[in-house]
């Protein structure tokens, strides 16, 4: 998979040297290239906002250097990626909600882009000049319901979701199947060495040794785990189902 990242922070994006992510680029799972927006500037002060029409507070981006940055992507023609063109992800408040479904179509995808806004946002007709430089390849996509000061945090948390599904980048990938969100429950407790800690042990059924024991213990707290913190998930699982949301009772 190749990525493609346009920031006025690219320093922001530094974390995606680290840890499995980084290795993955080091092995050449992940093709990730990181673009400072004002290189498409062309002024002495190299400007990328002005002020919105209309009025209001705060700035605007301006649409001239992101109308470059896209010329740029849909001309690489990186043919390593099939359709030598990428999907354009925007990160913004308005934008569909990122969850692990989306994390999966995404990671499907050959050749991701991510245009990270800051300001008030970017000048509306990028989004249509995008559209038809991409093939109409434009997602606006949000975190959740709260405002962040600009899209890269949302590409550090969807790149690491995303490149953690490709295969080889996540060591065991069977680390992938009972987690959080992969199947609708959220994952079981876990616990490690000592046995006994401050005062506090380890379910006895972890140390049985009884793997049917222990796969049904832990399904079963994945339920009452979901059902305490999550409850509207077990709905979600039912209603597609048509299975009692908690079995367990
Ligand atoms: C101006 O660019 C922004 C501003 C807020 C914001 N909030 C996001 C979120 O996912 O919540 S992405 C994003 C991008």
């Amino acid at each position: 998979m190749r990525i493609d990242v346009v920031s006025i922070f690219p320093e922001y994006l530094a974390p995606l040297d680290l840890s499995l992510i980084g290795r993955a680029r080091r092995e050449g799972l992940l093709d990730l290239h990181v673009h400072d927006l004002r290189s498409w500037t062309t002024d002495r002060h190299r400007t990328v906002d002005d002020t919105p029409y209309g009025g209001g507070a705060g700035m605007v981006m301006t649409p001239e250097p992101w109308a470059q940055a896209v010329d740029h992507l849909a001309s690489v023609g990186d043919r390593s990626y099939a359709g030598a063109r990428p999907l354009l992800v925007v990160p913004g408040p308005g934008g569909r909600r990122f969850d692990q479904a989306m994390a999966h179509e995404l990671a499907a995808e050959p050749w991701l882009a991510f245009a990270c806004g800051r300001y008030e946002g970017i000048d509306e007709r990028v989004y249509d000049y995008a559209a038809e430089a991409l093939d109409g390849r434009v997602r606006v996509v949000s975190l959740g319901d709260y405002v962040l000061n600009g899209g890269e945090v949302a590409v550090l948390a969807i790149t690491e979701a995303v490149a953690r599904l490709l295969p080889g980048v996540v060591g065991n990938a069977a680390s992938l199947v009972e987690e959080s969100h992969e199947d609708g429950l959220l994952e079981y407790p876990v616990y490690t060495k000592p046995a006994s800690w401050r005062g506090r042990g380890v379910p006895p059924v972890l140390l049985s040794g009884d793997h049917g024991a222990i796969a049904t213990w832990r399904h079963r707290q994945r339920l009452e785990r979901t059902a305490a913190r999550r409850p509207d998930l077990l709905e979600a699982s039912a209603a597609v189902n048509g299975d009692d949301p908690l079995p367990i009772r």
